[in-house]
């Protein structure tokens, strides 16, 4: 399922809207049901309104009821395979479980493998505030 989700996140760069940094973005996530939610990253005139495509694949997801995930692929045009941005890594936090993988990508598949703790540890949690 890695290659795939790798692939997958390779390929929907293609629908990215990156009109401003023309840096196309992919993700692929796949739920315990087998199902896998894509994403790209879509920019907007107000530069900070611009998704990232880990967090597109993650809200449409969300949105369409899914709530368990096995594992992501994260793929740029990158030197070294693409890290998620800050955002992202604390919205990973809230919906991944600490020891899901994340494979990070390129174009040459240089491939990274991390958890979602080891992307952002002693992240802030929903039971902090209790
Ligand atoms: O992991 C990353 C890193 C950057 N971007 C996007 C945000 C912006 O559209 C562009 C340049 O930062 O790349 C992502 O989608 N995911
Ligand atoms: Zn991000």
């Amino acid at each position: 399922m890695k290659e795939k989700l790798l692939e997958e996140a390779i390929q929907i760069r293609a629908r990215a809207y990156v009109p401003y940094s023309e840096f196309p973005v992919g993700a692929a996530l796949l739920t315990s049901s087998g199902k896998i939610y894509t994403g790209c990253n879509i920019e907007n005139a107000a530069y900070p309104s611009t998704c990232c495509a880990e967090r597109v694949a993650i809200f449409k997801a969300i949105s369409d009821g899914e709530t368990e995930f096995t594992e992501m692929a994260v793929a740029a045009d990158t030197k070294r395979p693409v890290p998620p941005c800050g955002t992202c890594r604390q919205v990973m936090s809230e919906f991944f479980a600490p020891d899901m993988t994340i494979h990070l990508t390129n174009l040459n598949k240089d491939v990274q493998t991390l958890t979602t703790d080891q992307l952002l540890p002693f992240s802030f949690q929903k039971e902090d505030m209790d």
